[in-house]
């Protein structure tokens, strides 16, 4: 039987008996209070284990006593529950030194479950306040999909552990890394970001960690890499699927030595650089094609963060277009309101650029229209794309289409914008082209389990071709039973 004083300061008298029965049925002694200046009271008394407490309370805020509670108990672990389960909220109760936060309504089996942890928890730990000035980021929604995106997040404020973000296209995977930057111990260093996708496969590596004067053909000077510009910092991979085999084989040795060479250099240079990867891909079956190491993987998937595309997470859809209607507000466009049906037309959409489009929506009906209320006649006229296919629930078929297309036009415009003022080298059209090639085949083989007669019915090729052309790409084939 655990054992144990728990304070509990909540203003809901229901929520006060509930937790009490719990946590006495589960062996601990319990006090309970509406009121924060008692709670403060108990805490400077040295009463209680633990404490768990919500943040609103009508005498005072739990976040103001918190780093009280702390300069005078820093062992005392505190679990903060709120109702207000914004990004910021959990934020704040990890700044304050909270040791958990619950996002209410929660389970009352977990809350005892964290309670036993903290309570056997070694002395020292989880005294990890750490000033900060929350300024707000906005990571909008309060879906529960996203209260276990920002505890995570939360928890991973105060340690500096590599983590992979895996999330469709536009869930906002930047914003995320962004978040664990701006948050955590490296928050005064740079945060360098670079695209897989929209860099050139062979001056990838020359990109990572720069180059010698003369290393390769049109290298002039010396340049330096993402490494040494995020030195200190954060360097956010993005699309990391997208890097080449030998930039991979590369990294993974940066990441078991922390130290590389710049291309054509042979001094080991030291690195100091937390690394946060994103994907919208599942490198798993990346690795399973021989696209993607399995080693890197395991390095980089250490705290693997999974963020839900927006149709898992629709309630969060009126919050993130008032957000984005409030932003194009600031850039000089009419705010609009949504009636109730326009909103049901969204929340029935599928979403396959996911916030972003969703963003883009509410920008173009800001823009386009002069009505203040947005019916749902306009909300379906706009998210009916050219190729009539509508994307909407049950009307899968060509909607795959029309998103490969989107997909496709987005890629190049962030390759095009990889080279900021300048246009690419010339000889785009082919090299385009031999880019779509492998990870075309990669699909057609993964959809047919390795089946390369189906993969070539599929793909409309002669199979022989298809076999030339897996030969000469060095693909590695893995057929998987049914
Ligand atoms: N939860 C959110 N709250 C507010 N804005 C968001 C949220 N998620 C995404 N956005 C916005 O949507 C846009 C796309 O987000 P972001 O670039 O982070 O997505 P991504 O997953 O990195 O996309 P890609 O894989 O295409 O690079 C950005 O303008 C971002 O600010």
């Amino acid at each position: 039987m655990p054992t144990g004083n728990i304070l509990v300061a909540d203003d809901d008298a229901a929520i006060r008996t509930v937790l009490n029965q719990a946590l006495a049925r589960a062996g601990y002694e319990v006090r309970t209070t509406g009121q924060a200046a008692t709670l403060w009271t108990w805490a400077a008394q040295g009463l209680g284990d633990l404490i768990i407490t919500d943040v609103v309370m009508p005498d005072g805020n739990a976040f103001d006593l918190l780093p009280r509670i702390k300069r005078v108990r820093p062992e005392l672990p505190i679990i903060v529950m709120s109702a207000q389960n914004t990004f910021m909220t959990a934020i704040k109760a990890s700044e304050r030194g909270a040791y958990e936060y619950l996002p209410k309504p929660f389970d009352l089996k977990e809350l005892v479950a964290i309670v036993g942890r903290a309570l056997s928890r070694p002395r020292g730990e989880g005294a990890r306040s750490h000033a900060a000035e929350p300024d707000d980021i906005p990571l909008i929604g309060r879906s529960p999909a996203m209260q276990d995106v920002y505890r995570a997040l939360a928890r991973l404020m105060p340690i500096d552990l590599t983590v992979m973000i895996n999330g469709e296209s536009g869930t906002g995977k930047e914003l995320v890394a962004r978040a664990l930057h701006d948050y955590g111990k490296r928050k005064n260093g740079p945060f360098v970001a670079i695209n897989m996708a929209a860099i050139p496969k062979d001056l990838i590596e020359s990109e990572l960690f720069g180059h010698e004067k003369g290393a390769f053909t049109g290298a002039l000077t010396r340049s330096s890499g993402r490494f040494e510009q995020a030195e200190g910092g954060t360097l956010f991979l993005d699309e990391i699927g997208d890097m080449p085999m030998e930039a991979q084989t590369r990294l993974l040795r940066v990441l078991q030595q922390g130290e590389y060479t710049t291309v054509g250099g042979r001094t080991p240079i030291k690195t100091n650089v937390r690394i946060v990867a994103a994907t919208n891909k599942d490198l798993r079956i990346s690795i399973a094609q021989g696209l993607f190491r399995e080693d890197l993987f395991f390095r980089l998937n250490v705290v693997p963060i999974r963020l839900p595309p927006l149709r898992e997470r629709v309630e969060d859809i009126p919050d993130l277009a008032r957000h984005f209607f409030g932003l194009v507000e600031k850039e000089g466009l009419p705010r609009k309101q949504i009636d109730s049906e326009a909103m049901d037309v969204m929340r029935r959409y599928r979403w396959p650029g996911n916030v972003r489009e969703l963003e883009n929506l509410v920008r173009r009906l800001a823009a386009l229209y002069p009505q203040e209320t947005i019916t749902a006649p306009i909300v379906e006229a706009e998210l009916q794309p050219a190729t009539s296919n509508t994307g909407f629930a049950g009307n899968a078929g060509p909607e795959r289409a029309e998103t490969l297309s989107g997909s496709v036009e987005r890629h190049l415009n962030q390759y095009f914008g990889g080279f900021g003022e300048n246009i690419p080298p010339p000889g785009l059209y082919h090299r385009i082209l031999r880019e779509v090639e492998p990870p075309l085949i990669a699909a057609a083989l993964a959809a047919t389990r390795g089946n390369q007669i189906r993969a070539a019915e599929l793909l409309g090729l002669n199979r022989n071709t298809l076999r030339k052309k897996i030969r000469e790409l060095d693909m590695q084939v893995v057929r998987s039973p049914r």
